[in-house]
C-alpha cells in the first residue's frame, strides 16, 4: 500500500491513494496507522478513491471525479476536514490526478469547491455554516457556555476570557451526549482584535490537535454571528492555532478558509506489518 504524509497547519494526515476503490480500510487499519509510536503516525487518514468507486458518495460522481474519504485517528468516520480537504486538494495536484485551478471534492458533508496553484495555499469553499444556538463543555471542572454550528460535521466553539495556552486539553471536555448524540469537536477561543481569534480544539476521534480547519470556521462564526438572529456578519478573520494560521472569511452566503497544504514524505507500508 503506497502512502504519503502531510499536514495543515500540522494538522497532520497519511494519506493512502485508493482510486479504484478497491482497499477495505478498517477502522483498526486506520487506527494502527495513525500510532504516533507503532505506526506512521497522524490525526487522520484520508482515502483518495474516485467517486464513481466510492459506494458511499455515488450519487455525487457527476459533480466531483474525487470523493475524500475521511478518517479520524480512532478510525472513525467524519463527514468533513477543513485542513484534510486543502491536503487532499494538494495530493492530486501533485500527483498529476487534477490540474491547479478550481474544482469540486466530494465529500461525506457533501460537495466542497477548493482552489489552487501549482503550490501554495489552498481556499476552500466550506458551505454555509449551520448556526445551532448555545451549548456547554466542562474542561477541568470548570463550565464554558459556547455556540453549536455544523460544518456538517459537529461543533462547540466556546469563547474564553484568558490565553487558550492555560487551557488542559489532556482530556476531552464533558458534554451532554443528549445534545450531542453524534458526539462533537469543542473548540476554545479569545479574540485577540478586530477579526483576529486564537483557538485550541479537543477533536472527536483524534484527541487535542494543532489545528482544525472546519473548527476554525466554527469558531469564526461564534465570534461574529448575532446570537439573536443567526446572521453571520460578512468578514475575514485571521484564526492562530498551535500549529499555525489561517484565514476565515464570510460573505453572507458562504464561508471560505485558506491555509496551507504540506506534503512531507512517501512510501510504502510493508505487507507484512498488518
Ligand atoms: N481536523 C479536521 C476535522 C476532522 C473531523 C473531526 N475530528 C470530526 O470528527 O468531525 C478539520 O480540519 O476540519
Amino acid at each position: 500500500m503506497r502512502f504519503v504524509k502531510g499536514h495543515g497547519t500540522e494538522n497532520d494526515f497519511v494519506i493512502v491513494p485508493d482510486p479504484d476503490g478497491s482497499l477495505d480500510l478498517t477502522p483498526a487499519m486506520v487506527a494502527r496507522l495513525c500510532d504516533r509510536r507503532a505506526g506512521i503516525g497522524a490525526d487522520g487518514v484520508l482515502r483518495v478513491v474516485r467517486t464513481k468507486a466510492a459506494a458511499e458518495a455515488g450519487a455525487l460522481a457527476d459533480d466531483a471525479e474525487w470523493f475524500m474519504d475521511y478518517r479520524n485517528a480512532d478510525g472513525s468516520v467524519a463527514e468533513m476536514c477543513g485542513n484534510g480537504i486543502r491536503v487532499f486538494a494538494r495530493y492530486l495536484v501533485d500527483a498529476g490526478l487534477a490540474a491547479p485551478g478550481e474544482w469540486n471534492v466530494a465529500t461525506r458533508a457533501g460537495i466542497r469547491r477548493v482552489s489552487l496553484g501549482a503550490d501554495g495555499d489552498v481556499s476552500v469553499d466550506m458551505g454555509a455554516p449551520v448556526y445551532l444556538g448555545q451549548g456547554r463543555a466542562e474542561v477541568a471542572g470548570r463550565a464554558y457556555t459556547g455556540v453549536r454550528v455544523s460544518m456538517g460535521n459537529p461543533h462547540l466553539a466556546c469563547p474564553v476570557p484568558g490565553p487558550v495556552a492555560e487551557l488542559d486539553l489532556s482530556r476531552a471536555p464533558a458534554v451532554d451526549p443528549a445534545v450531542f448524540p453524534e458526539g462533537v469537536n469543542v473548540e476554545f477561543f479569545r479574540v485577540l482584535g478586530d477579526g483576529h481569534l486564537e483557538m485550541r480544539v479537543y477533536e472527536r476521534g483524534s484527541g487535542e490537535t494543532r489545528s482544525c480547519g472546519t473548527g476554525t470556521v466554527a469558531a469564526a462564526v461564534a465570534a461574529a454571528v448575532d446570537r439573536d438572529t443567526g446572521t453571520i456578519p460578512e468578514g475575514v478573520w485571521t484564526v492562530d492555532v498551535p500549529g499555525g494560521r489561517v484565514t476565515v472569511a464570510f460573505d453572507g452566503q458562504t464561508s471560505r478558509l485558506r491555509g496551507p497544504a504540506v506534503l512531507v514524505a512517501e512510501g510504502d507500508i510493508r505487507p507484512d506489518w498488518w
